[in-house]
């Protein structure tokens, strides 16, 4: 048990930073074009992800999501003494980094530190969100050549081999597994499909630079969570990792097998029960949604498949202590103390500071954008 009171120095605040998303049909393409600049996505893609949210009048669940996180982490941080305000900006949408910024020193804060809402390091999870970050404080003429001269920034390792992700993960997918069974599934027969967000094959290769690959990292977690539901529910669990959301250009190579086609292949070989758990997602957000609830279920009502969507971490009691844990963890970190960093499977826990090249989009090519809380910038 970490003991009540507990100090959170040397940071006088939390960043919740996350992606972003619209919340009406006029601010769907504005968004759409946020994320997409310079990133050469097709318009036909873009249309078609544009349709994806007008089918939700125009509505991503994901700010009412981090609005539940965000309330869920101070009552956490509350409970445990923790004397520390939350401020939450995302990358592609109001409120805005440079919101978030304007925020933090309303507060007052000096030194704060970044929660990002991606569990995994990648890119697209860790360093786009570093680059966000510094090329905000470049604007606002706060970037020196060591980092912010304004507020600075520490960033929370990446988390998804920390016990509360993957304790939290455990829990939806036994739910997942009730749920199959409710509607007359056969549990000890089914396969437990994880998923996550596809990426470029060149962007799974530069995420190696941070030790082991995006893909890596599933499948480390994937490992843990289908072996405690095993032990819990007393039989096998057979389980895959498959890739949803994928975009680019047809002739760019993504991280396979795309779920639609990994249940089609399954179907045919003989399979009928599937539990799909999204852990490349901490909540409920579009891509889950839409490519999961929407396409990637009608996939398997198709082929006759008896299937559920387990749920993602969200706000579960495990998962947001397990963030504060963290949270308390950097912070020991940032003040030169030993600390013991909780892990889960076989990989080692993520570096607090990241490598100057670590994450960049494409492997082999220097992104030439600043990125914070990397060796060069350090905040
Ligand atoms: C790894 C990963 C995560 C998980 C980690 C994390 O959570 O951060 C994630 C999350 C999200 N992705 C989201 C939305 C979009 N992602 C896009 C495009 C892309 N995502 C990529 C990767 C990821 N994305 C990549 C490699 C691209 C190609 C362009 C590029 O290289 O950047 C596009 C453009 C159209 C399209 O191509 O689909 C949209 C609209 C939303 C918001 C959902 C909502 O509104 O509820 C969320 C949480
Ligand atoms: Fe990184």
């Amino acid at each position: 048990m970490t003991p009540r009171s507990a100090d959170a120095g040397p940071y006088d605040a939390l960043f919740l930073y996350s992606f972003g998303g619209p919340n009406k049909a006029e601010d769907v393409v504005p968004f759409l074009r946020n994320v997409t600049a310079g990133k050469g996505i097709p318009d036909s893609r873009l249309e078609e992800v544009g349709e994806h949210y007008y089918g939700f009048g125009g509505k991503s669940p994901i700010n009412e999501q981090n609005l539940a996180l965000k309330a869920a982490l101070e009552a956490e941080l509350a409970d445990r003494g923790v004397d520390l305000p939350v401020v939450w900006g995302n990358r592609n949408w109001e409120p805005y980094t440079d919101d978030a910024v304007d925020e933090l020193e309303r507060l007052g804060a000096q030194r704060a530190v970044a929660l990002v809402t991606s569990a995994y390091s990648s890119y697209s999870g860790c360093r786009q969100y570093r680059e966000d970050l510094a090329v905000t404080l470049q604007k606002r003429g706060q970037l020196g050549s060591a980092g912010s001269t304004g507020v600075q920034f520490d960033k929370i390792r990446s988390y998804f081999n920390h016990p509360g992700f993957v304790q939290a993960n455990v829990e939806a997918v036994l739910e997942g597994y009730a749920r199959l069974e409710a509607q007359g599934g056969a549990p000890a027969a089914a396969k437990l499909v994880f998923v996550t967000h596809s990426i470029p094959d060149t962007m799974e290769a530069a995420s190696r630079v941070s030790g082991a690959t995006y893909a890596a990292q599933h499948l480390d977690v994937a490992e843990v969570i289908a072996g405690q539901v095993a032990a819990e529910r007393g039989h096998a669990v057979e389980w895959e990792l498959a890739y949803c959301s994928r975009s680019g250009p047809p002739t760019q190579p993504w991280l396979e097998p795309d779920i639609n086609d990994l249940l089609t292949e399954r179907a045919g070989e003989g399979l009928r029960d599937v539990v799909m758990s999204p852990i490349g997602f901490v909540s409920d957000h579009m891509e889950v949604a839409y490519d999961l609830d929407t396409e990637a279920m009608q996939t398997a009502t198709e082929l006759g498949m008896n299937a559920v969507r387990a749920g993602t971490v969200g706000t579960r009691p495990a998962f947001v202590a397990g963030l504060v844990d963290l949270l308390l963890e950097r912070a020991a970190i940032a003040r030169g103390e030993d600390v013991e960093q909780a892990t889960v499977g076989d990989l080692p826990a993520f570096r607090s500071v990241c490598e100057v090249d670590c994450c960049l989009r494409r492997d082999g090519e220097p992104s030439g954008v600043p990125a914070l809380c990397s060796r060069d910038l350090t905040r």
